[in-house]
């Protein structure tokens, strides 16, 4: 019978469309096939099929069925899923699943090299002589090795091949990545604490999860349960999971050991708790998402590593997500240590060729271990066996643009459709993810110490009312003299500043005239390291004048408030003859740059590093020992609901660089509001005290995870037009009970890249299915017209 193929498309698009498939082809869900749109010819993804009647039909056909892999059933899953709960259009979801190879990538799958054919050109010169006594060790080489090599140019190669006095050969790739050896190191590195973490953690291995019985199996198994935010409540309607939760096909097990050859499960409510699964109070079945919690250099890396060891034996793939950043050398080389080699690492700057090969490789299962950023997340594993999330709070796992997703909590989705175990690690977990593990939808594993008997640095408030830096000058005098004591010891001092830039804003002096960005509503940063003038949020650059822009006055321009490049200054004057780095994502060099100096701070090659907020994200300084807050009051201002949370968070995680190596560390805090409460917990050390305070607000406020968020986002590139388009769909917005409507309301950032905006809050219960209360609100609303556009963020993490 011929078939009717449904293939959905990766375009803002959000439904598939229907196309005839020939004669002779037999399609599959999750084939890739090529198919035609409008007057172009596109690829896609068979997301249905169907029987069609023999003879006609008027559906154009399918022209093609792609050479790369399909898409497994739970990557498409994921797709319905993610499209479903941030209501992007199912085609972008798929967008990022199916990222294919550019035809760059594809023209140049085969390296060729070249080596002598033992002949002689027909017509000799001095230039291919050259070439041909290079090439006489018979030596294979990349034809641009041997054009170097013998310093001419690649069409004297090219001749010498068409001459066959030289002759290609295919180039054998490099493999994307060696196979890790899960046993490479002994366990006996371990402390007890970790050894005991890592022995309830692998116990989730055995929980029966992965198994093909215990799913789909109904409403109290893990399908109602996917369907659940995972950022908080028990929000999304079953039925909006039910339909999501086919009965599961998986591949067979590998080796037959893979599943039999393990201990079996053990029977719940066993004595020996620590071998046992992780059991859900509430449910009283084992948990699937796991929270690793372990204060600052508590060895949380050494005890992941061990599930991803269990899981590589078990012949399963593991992915370990990261903050960008966080992919140093350092930590692939931790990996290797571990493990014997480094792992496939997956991230922005990977090319063309070497991605697509990665794709490919994870496939087939070839690769078993990635280490990457959020969007590994959507790679095509064969058989997906772990997820790691680490430094699971950290807010750059939010997409803030195309399709808002949070990938902490994507991969708890993933977790749960592939049926695999999820560990989030974290020294400061997100009050989301702590609320879960509270409820017991999470396990939890604690790690109170930090490793080898280190202490957590001992942290102290400087009172800026009190200790007053000197004019113009912003480290205060206990700060100057803490710097100046650790560097004489030989240690490291780390300044932090989470400001880029030499001042946040530049005026003059004669007229009060403020730098402001054209296309938005912020100041221009001064950055004096490239003589500019900086918009934080478009990238808008002016050169920085001269003279005042206003009124002309020469010499007047003053910049108001330190950035870290204004600090460097400082401590430059301060410690002329040390050694002094300054951390910015901003610099020039990018993020190869920036790797390099990390490396170099953790080789002890410099005294004071100054950076933002980069430098506290999971880094291991062993030379450090001395960690100076400068402006910890920074972020407690904004209106963003998270704001104490977020600040405790960063200021925990910078101070506990300190003391990592050999030396007890401290820490300085520079302060207007000592007796604030983020603050004070900081100071005493009650974190848990805080995390309970702060859910206590939470919830008495109905914030996540105790009732959700969404923020429309109404812009334009004129005011009125945006603002008009706000009212309308306010006015029609009609809330059912249990669901408010704030705004629309200027948004702070009133203006971004010349478009205006203007914000529309969405608050709802925890019980309401935020989404469908969304998608009927957008459906009744007037459609956008002209340059409108409203874009939709569920579970904001920015309120700008
Ligand atoms: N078993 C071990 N053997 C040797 N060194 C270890 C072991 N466990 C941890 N360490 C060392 O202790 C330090 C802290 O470990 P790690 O970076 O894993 O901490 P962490 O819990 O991830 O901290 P953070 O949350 O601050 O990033 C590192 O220098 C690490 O090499
Ligand atoms: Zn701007």
């Amino acid at each position: 019978m011929p078939q009717t193929a449904d293939v959905l498309i990766p375009l803002a698009l959000d439904t598939a469309y229907s196309y005839a498939v020939p004669d002779g082809l037999v399609l599959s869900v999750g084939d890739v096939v090529q198919i035609p749109l409008g007057p172009r010819e596109i690829a896609g993804v068979v997301w249905g099929v169907a029987e069609r009647p023999a003879g006609g039909s008027n559906l154009r056909p399918v022209t093609g069925l792609l050479d790369v892999p399909p898409l497994s059933e739970p990557l498409r899953r994921l797709v319905d899923w993610l499209a479903r709960y941030t209501l992007a259009p199912k085609g972008s979801a798929l967008a990022m699943a199916l990222r294919l190879p550019d035809e760059s990538a594809r023209t140049e799958t085969m390296r060729v090299g070249v080596r002598s054919a033992g002949k002689p050109p027909s017509r000799p010169t001095a230039a291919r002589a050259k070439a041909l006594a290079v090439a006489a060790d018979g030596a294979i080489r990349g034809k641009g090795a041997l054009a170097k090599e013998a310093g001419v140019s690649l069409s004297v190669v090219d001749g010498l091949i068409d001459d066959g006095a030289l002759e290609a050969v295919p180039l054998v790739p490099e493999p994307v990545a060696l196979r890790p050896d899960p046993d490479f190191l002994s366990t006996a590195h371990l402390s007890e604490a970790q050894s005991e973490a890592a022995k309830q953690l692998n116990a989730a291995f055995d929980t029966g999860l992965s198994s093909p019985r215990t799913r789909g199996e109904g409403r109290d198994g893990l399908v109602v349960d996917a369907a659940s935010p995972p950022g908080g409540g028990e929000g999304a309607s079953r039925d909006e999971l039910l339909l999501a939760t086919p009965p599961h096909r998986r591949l067979p097990p590998r080796s037959a050991d893979d599943e039999v050859g393990k201990a079996p499960s053990p029977p719940a409510g066993r004595g020996d708790a620590h071998d046992a699964p992780l059991m859900s109070a509430a449910a009283g079945r084992p948990v699937q998402t796991i929270l690793l919690e372990g204060v600052t250099g508590s060895g949380k890396t050494e005890v992941y590593f061990e599930a991803v060891a269990e899981c590589v034996r078990r012949g399963r793939q593991a992915l370990v997500l990261m903050p960008e950043i966080a992919l140093t050398a350092q930590f692939l080389d931790r990996f290797a240590a571990r493990f014997g080699v480094r792992p496939a690492t997956w991230h922005s700057g990977i090319g063309g060729r070497r991605r697509e090969r990665l794709r490919a490789a994870v496939a087939t299962g070839e690769v078993s271990v990635v280490v990457g950023a959020r969007s590994a997340l959507f790679l095509p594993f064969r058989e997906l066996g772990l997820i790691v999330v680490d430094e699971e709070h950290e807010s750059a796992y939010k997409q803030e643009d195309g399709v808002h997703y949070h990938a902490r909590d994507m991969a708890v989705v993933r977790g749960k459709l592939e049926g695999c175990p999820v560990v989030l690690a974290s020294a400061t977990p997100s009050i989301e993810t702590r609320v879960n593990a509270q409820r017991g939808r999470y396990g939890r594993i604690v790690l109170p110490e930090r490793f080898g008997g280190r202490r957590l640095p001992d942290i102290t408030a400087i009172d800026m009312r009190l200790d007053k830096p000197e004019r113009g000058r912003f480290l205060s005098p206990p700060m100057v003299a803490a710097v100046k004591a650790a560097v004489a010891e030989g240690e490291q001092a780390l300044l932090f500043l989470n400001r880029r830039g030499y001042a946040p804003l530049t005026l003059c002096s004669a007229c009060g005239h403020r730098y402001q960005c054209r296309n938005c509503s912020t100041w221009l940063v001064e950055h004096r390291f490239r003589k500019a003038l900086v918009c934080h949020h478009c990238g808008y650059t002016e050169r920085k004048p001269e003279a005042c822009v206003e009124c002309g006055a020469f010499d007047h321009l003053t910049p108001c408030g330190p950035g870290v490049e204004r600090i460097a200054e400082e401590a430059a004057e301060l410690f002329p003859d040390k050694r002094i780095i300054v951390l910015s994502s901003d610099f020039p060099g990018g993020t190869e740059r920036l790797r390099q100096e990390l490396e170099a701070v953790a080789a002890g090659e410099c005294d004071i590093v100054i950076g933002t907020q980069l430098v506290a994200k999971g880094h291991n300084f062993p030379h450090l020992t001395l960690v100076g807050v400068l402006d910890a009051d920074i972020g407690l201002t904004s209106g963003d609901p998270r704001a104490a949370e977020r600040t405790f968070q960063l200021l925990q995680q910078v101070t506990g660089r300190a003391g990592r190596g050999e030396r007890p560390g401290r820490a300085l805090v520079q302060t207007f509001q000592p007796d604030h409460p983020v603050i004070a917990a900081l100071l005493s050390g009650e974190a848990e005290r805080f995390y309970d305070e702060e859910i206590a607000q939470r919830e008495n406020a109905g914030l996540p995870p105790f009732g959700r968020l969404a923020a429309l986002i109404v812009s334009a590139a004129e005011r009125d037009l945006a603002e008009a388009h706000g009212q309308a769909m306010a006015r029609v917005a009609d809330p059912p009970a249990g669901v408010m409507v704030l705004g629309p309301a200027e948004a702070p950032l009133a203006l971004i890249r010349g478009r205006y905006r203007f914000r529309l809050l969405v608050k709802t219960d925890r019980g309401i299915d935020i989404q469908s209360y969304l998608r009927d609100w957008l459906d009744r609303s007037p459609k956008p017209r002209g340059n409108v556009k409203v874009a939709i963020d569920v579970d904001p993490q920015s309120f700008l």
